[in-house]
């Protein structure tokens, strides 16, 4: 597991432990994790020594933890000027440090651009969990000096301009190759926008001891620990039937697609009832159909209501006889419409899987209005927010699918697969007879989603292919779920015999 913690937590953790360390320990610690990356990245693209780089220095701590590191970097060859943000504001030991290894001082706005162009690696430390709106004016000139450049940033702590807590990015936010993170990640540094803005994060242990995490990313064997298994008694009943309610004579493929999916998920068998029932059986005839609706469909360990479903009187019926079945329920799609229209029906084990557009119906639903961009911009608390107000779990869709249950203790899951080709027509239908399947395999709603856009996530990079990848259809993100399912597995038991090699396991 990946953990994600706010800054109060942080400044809660550090305050304790700085207490028990000498001055500037932890300090020394984070300046010397950061130099150590960015010595391995200069060496990566020639070597350290007369290289070029420069640090932009805030006015905080931020901005001491790079003048340390720029002067470990002098002090092994490098050429490292710095740009002090603020002249009269600068952490003075810091910088005598850097003087004093042969680091120097950038001379006016036009000298630093200058550097800049010049420089093999820039430094942000303009502002690190200390900041406060969006990045000042000041900051702006390099920025743009940074972009024209096309110079690769290392991020201290976190990039300039992104909200630690929520990944906000208010304005302008600096956009890094690598940030270099202290003590434990961010939520801002998983979650996008900031995600996006963070490139490849690299976190610094500096022996801070942080509390239940705000955020939290599975890793695959955190996964593979979640996957059902069958073992020699199971039955079709005790690994789990899925009921899907789904499709709709201008719909039929959502049903199929979501069919499909659940089919490759673990439960033991898929009923469907809907008027898509002889294309559901034309493309998987292992199939349970009926056309009568949920409370007639047959015995189900979870229901997954909504994909293509319209929202007509039909639609609505569906959703009242799925919500009246004492069983886990996953609503998506037009469900989620027709539940705002409702509003909030309080269950543990339901879970609701909007995108952004659904989620402002879903908010509005509950006496919130917000529009689709703001959600975007905020997905953290709009997750969360959502999560509280209907009382169930929330899976919301999008550039980093985040799952936030009812519980704000809880820490949100936020999902560290996927790619941008999986926003194409009929992958939710994918994701959500893919955690319908969980539900129904026994996994509470906050293991199902955080699972399922997991396998998502890694079946739409399988099927994309590596790197840029290429385009992808839904049917093919559902083919390769068996791809993914294995690769967690394999990862997993990997991970378990070099365990045991180090005699750890
Ligand atoms: N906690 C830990 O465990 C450890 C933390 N460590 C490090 O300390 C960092 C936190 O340092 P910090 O508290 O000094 O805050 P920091 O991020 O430098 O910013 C505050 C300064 O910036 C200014 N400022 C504010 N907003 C701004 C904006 N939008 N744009 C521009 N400027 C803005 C603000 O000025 P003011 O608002 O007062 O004018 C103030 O002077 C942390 O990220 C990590 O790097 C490590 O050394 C190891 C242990
Ligand atoms: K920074």
């Amino acid at each position: 597991m990946r953990y994600a913690h706010t800054v109060e937590q942080v400044r809660a953790a550090e305050g304790e432990l700085r207490q028990l360390l000498p001055e500037g320990t932890l300090m020394q610690r984070a300046a010397a994790g950061l130099a150590a990356t960015c010595a391995e990245l200069l060496r990566a693209s020639g070597r350290i020594y007369g290289s070029r780089v420069v640090l932009l220095v805030g006015s905080g701590d931020n901005g001491a933890d790079t003048l340390f590191a720029g002067a470990r970097l002098a002090a092994r060859g490098a050429r490292v000027g710095a740009v002090l943000l603020d002249q009269d504001r600068v952490h003075r030991a810091a910088l005598t440090a850097f003087r004093a290894a042969g680091g120097v001082l950038t001379g006016d706005q036009r000298e630093g651009c200058a550097e800049i162009a010049r420089a093999d690696l820039v430094l942000d430390g303009i502002v690190g969990i200390g900041g406060r709106g969006g990045l000042r004016a000041g900051a702006l000139p390099y920025l743009r000096a940074v972009e024209r450049a096309g110079v690769p940033v290392v991020a201290v702590d976190l990039p300039s301009g992104v909200d630690a807590d929520t990944g906000e990015v208010a304005g302008d936010a600096v956009r890094a190759a690598v940030t270099v993170t202290f003590g434990t990640h961010k939520p801002g540094l998983l979650v996008d926008p900031g995600a996006e803005y963070a490139g490849v994060v690299r976190l610094v242990p500096i022996g801070i001891a942080v509390p239940s995490a705000a955020v939290e990313a599975l890793q695959h064997a955190d996964v593979a620990a979640l996957l059902p298994r069958p073992s020699g008694e199971s039955d079709k009943y005790r690994r789990g039937v899925v009921g899907i309610a789904a499709g709709s004579a201008r719909y039929p493929g959502a049903a199929v697609l979501a069919v499909s999916s659940a089919l490759h998920a673990g439960a033991g068998a898929v009923r469907y009832t809907g008027s898509a029932a002889a294309e559901v059986v034309r493309a998987h005839p292992e199939v349970l159909v009926s056309d009568q609706g949920p409370a007639q469909a047959g015995r189900v360990q979870a229901w997954v209501v909504g994909p293509g479903l319209s929202d007509g009187e039909e639609a609505q019926r569906t959703l009242d006889q799925a919500l009246d079945a004492a069983v886990p329920l996953l609503l998506d799609a037009d469900a989620l419409r027709l539940l705002a229209r409702r509003g909030p029906v309080p269950r543990p084990d339901l879970l609701l899987t909007p995108h952004a557009g659904e989620a402002v119906a879903l908010l509005a639903g509950a006496g919130v209005q917000a529009t689709r961009e703001q959600v975007e911009a905020s997905r953290l608390p709009y997750a969360r927010r959502l999560a509280e107000l209907y009382g169930c779990t929330v899976l919301l869709k999008g550039s980093t699918t985040l799952v936030a249950g009812p519980d704000p203790a809880v820490p949100v899951r936020v999902n560290p697969t996927g790619t941008p080709w999986l926003a194409t027509a009929g992958s939710g239908d994918v994701l959500s007879g893919l955690a319908g399947s969980l539900l129904a395999a026994g996994l509470a709603p906050l293991d199902a989603g955080s699972v399922a856009a997991y396998l998502h996530g890694l079946a739409g990079r399988t099927a994309s292919g590596a790197a840029e990848g290429a385009p992808i259809t839904a049917s093919e993100v559902a083919a390769a779920l068996p791809a993914a399912w294995r690769d967690v597995a394999r990862g997993a038991e990997t991970v378990l015999s070099l365990g045991k090699q180090l005699r750890i396991g």
